[in-house]
């Protein structure tokens, strides 16, 4: 099944049980500095749309929090399901939220590009945020209002002057576990950095992403839904949480 890595011991996602996460005194703080001008485009991969950012330099970065030194954005994207009942790729209590956000940072100190840190255990820092259905988000509206541009695998428009960070909650808490990319090539490299608040958006919003397509222009149209992967075994690993 092409959905398990064989031998993998760390991947994800996972279900995270809050009862069974250990609260570690010396998590710092996650510190997010991004730098709008830095964002380039968003465009439509066949599997989720993401909103790409130029990582030639430290303009946009975080840093702290289980992190041994500063990662540098390069892109983030989401999953979400195609009703409001699932949708995440993590769950909390074994309970699904209706969409995630991912933004995926590398470690620029150590590796020189990130093709190289996807093969490192310390290359890649995701921060997952959990979407729920509540009130519109208006950071994401300017997102939403380019999704018909991006309706079809392989289509891109520019973007520019995007803040991601508009779209992390400002709670500082979070979990933190060691574990993989959650498509291919599932290598096992990243430390995730779940936010334990979600965002809210609306309706609307969640069926805007569901417009999008899994297909090309001029191909049978197939809905880009439920592109989240199942949950994996936590084996040998310890969730820690940043608060009590
Ligand atoms: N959902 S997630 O946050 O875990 C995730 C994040 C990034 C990627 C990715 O960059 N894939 C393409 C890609 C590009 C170059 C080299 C790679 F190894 C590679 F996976 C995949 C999954
Ligand atoms: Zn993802």
């Amino acid at each position: 099944c092409p959905l398990t890595i064989p031998g993998g011991t760390r991947q994800s996602p996972i279900n995270i049980q809050w009862r069974d996460s250990v609260y570690d005194p010396f998590l710092k703080p996650l510190k997010i500095s991004y730098d709008p001008t830095t964002c380039l485009h968003i465009w439509n991969n066949g599997y989720s749309f993401l909103v790409e950012f130029d990582d030639s330099t430290d303009k946009s970065i975080i840093v702290g929090g289980p992190l041994e030194n500063q990662y540098r954005l390069k892109q983030f994207h989401f999953h979400w399901g195609a009703i409001n009942d699932w949708g995440s790729e993590h769950t909390v209590d074994s309970k699904f939220y209706p969409a995630e956000l991912h933004l995926v940072h590398w470690n620029a100190v150590d590796y020189p590009s990130f093709e190289d840190a996807v093969m490192e255990g310390n290359g890649l820092a995701v921060i997952g945020v959990f979407l729920k259905l509540g009130a519109r988000h208006e950071g994401l509206q300017t997102l939403v209002d380019a999704l018909p541009a991006v309706r079809h695998k392989d289509t891109v428009i520019e973007f520019d002057e995007f803040d991601p960070s508009c779209l992390i909650p400002s709670c500082p808490d979070y979990w933190t576990y060691a574990g993989s990319l959650t498509t291919p090539p599932l290598t096992e490299s990243v430390t995730w950095i779940i936010k334990k608040k979600p965002i809210e958006v609306d309706e609307d919003q969640l069926e805007a992403f569901r417009t999008l397509l899994f297909t090309s222009d001029g191909e049978e149209e197939r809905r880009m839904v439920d592109n989240f992967r199942p949950l994996q075994p936590l084996m040998n690993r310890t969730v820690r949480s940043s608060f009590q």
